[in-house]
């Protein structure tokens, strides 16, 4: 019985991650009997993971709170984020508005990361209303949301600010969730691809580790309108930013970046998503302040565990069992 999957490597968590081939994300693998042998040795193992390419980028997902919790509302979502099973394979963090940091950071597990939902781009000062990176620090916070498209739409920040907030917020070490966005009227006049790769590009020239960089595009036309963005399209979109990446920036960059998709994520549509080849996660709104979060951070685990139970079937053929 010949199979063929697409991008599939194969890892033991006893031996860390072994790949069974040197796959591109051209390649696939053929489960024929050559390389069934190759394959076999590693099924033995129980506690087996089998992984496609864009689980190499740890999946990510942020739940963003908006201006929309208070200490009671906080509460409640940390009670039902502590008392879930939260998939260990995906990295989960909260953007908290910024008079909560130091209250969602005490009482979060510290597994659950905490971001500010903006920064300015300087240390201190008289800047009234502006939260520094080294404040959010000091909260105990790592993460920051900068260029959501509610600042580019409704408050108004160019480019050219976004850019300079990422370089100061990298420089003081934090890690950003960078936005890029595309409202109806850029869809609908065509304009995706020149208006997303214009906000990548004033954006990347301000990262300097892009370790420490997720990129998070949000379909501004399906978020809060009732109108959903389709898989296909996302998928699009998506593989055009990392296209970007890959020739703007360089082929690792591409490979390790973190791409995650915002707008109107819920848990009727985050599985079918998660699947997509180069979406790594998900930002997301009103979902984020109930118990939608749960199933939306752990959308990804379905899917593994389907793989796994793919391979095992197949092991079980193979032995004739
Ligand atoms: O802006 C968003 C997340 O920051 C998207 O919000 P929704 O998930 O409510 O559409």
């Amino acid at each position: 019985m010949v199979k063929t999957y697409s991008n599939v490597l194969c890892c033991t968590s006893g031996f860390g991650c072994i790949k069974v081939k040197d796959l591109t994300e051209a390649h696939t693998v053929a489960l024929d009997p050559g390389l069934t042998s190759t394959v076999t040795p590693l099924l033995h193992y129980s506690t087996l993971n089998v992984f496609t390419m864009s689980s190499l980028r740890k999946f990510f997902v942020i739940g963003n709170w908006k201006m929309n919790v208070n200490k009671t509302r906080i509460d409640n979502i940390v009670k039902f984020m502590t008392a879930a099973s939260l998939d260990p394979n995906t990295e989960a963090v909260v953007g908290c508005p910024s008079c909560y940091l130091s209250y969602a950071r005490h009482h979060l597990p510290s597994e659950i990361g905490v971001a500010a939902q903006n920064c300015y781009k300087v240390p201190s000062g008289n800047f009234s209303g502006e939260i520094s990176p080294a404040m959010i620090q000091d909260c105990g916070c790592e993460w920051v949301i900068l260029g959501h498209p509610e600042r580019r739409t409704i408050f108004n920040e160019p480019d050219e600010l976004i850019s300079e907030k990422v370089a100061h917020a990298q420089q003081a070490g934090m890690k950003v969730v960078a936005c890029v966005c595309e409202r109806k009227e850029d869809r609908d006049s065509n304009r995706t691809e020149e208006v997303l790769f214009r906000q990548m590009e004033t954006l990347a020239a301000s990262i300097s580790d892009w370790s420490r960089v997720v990129v998070a595009f949000e379909a501004l036309w399906a978020s809060g309108t009732g109108i959903l963005a389709t898989p296909a399209q996302v998928q699009e979109v998506l593989a055009k930013l990392r296209y970007w990446l890959r020739h703007n920036v360089s082929q690792e960059v591409a490979n390790a970046t973190r791409i995650i998709y915002a707008g109107s994520v819920s848990s009727g549509n985050c599985q079918e998503l998660a699947k997509l080849k180069d979406l790594d996660g998900f930002l997301v709104g009103s979902a984020a302040l109930k118990p939608d979060i749960v199933d939306i951070i752990n959308s990804r685990s379905t899917h593994v565990s389907r793989l796994i139970n793919i391979f095992s079937s197949h092991e079980r053929l193979s032995k004739g069992v």
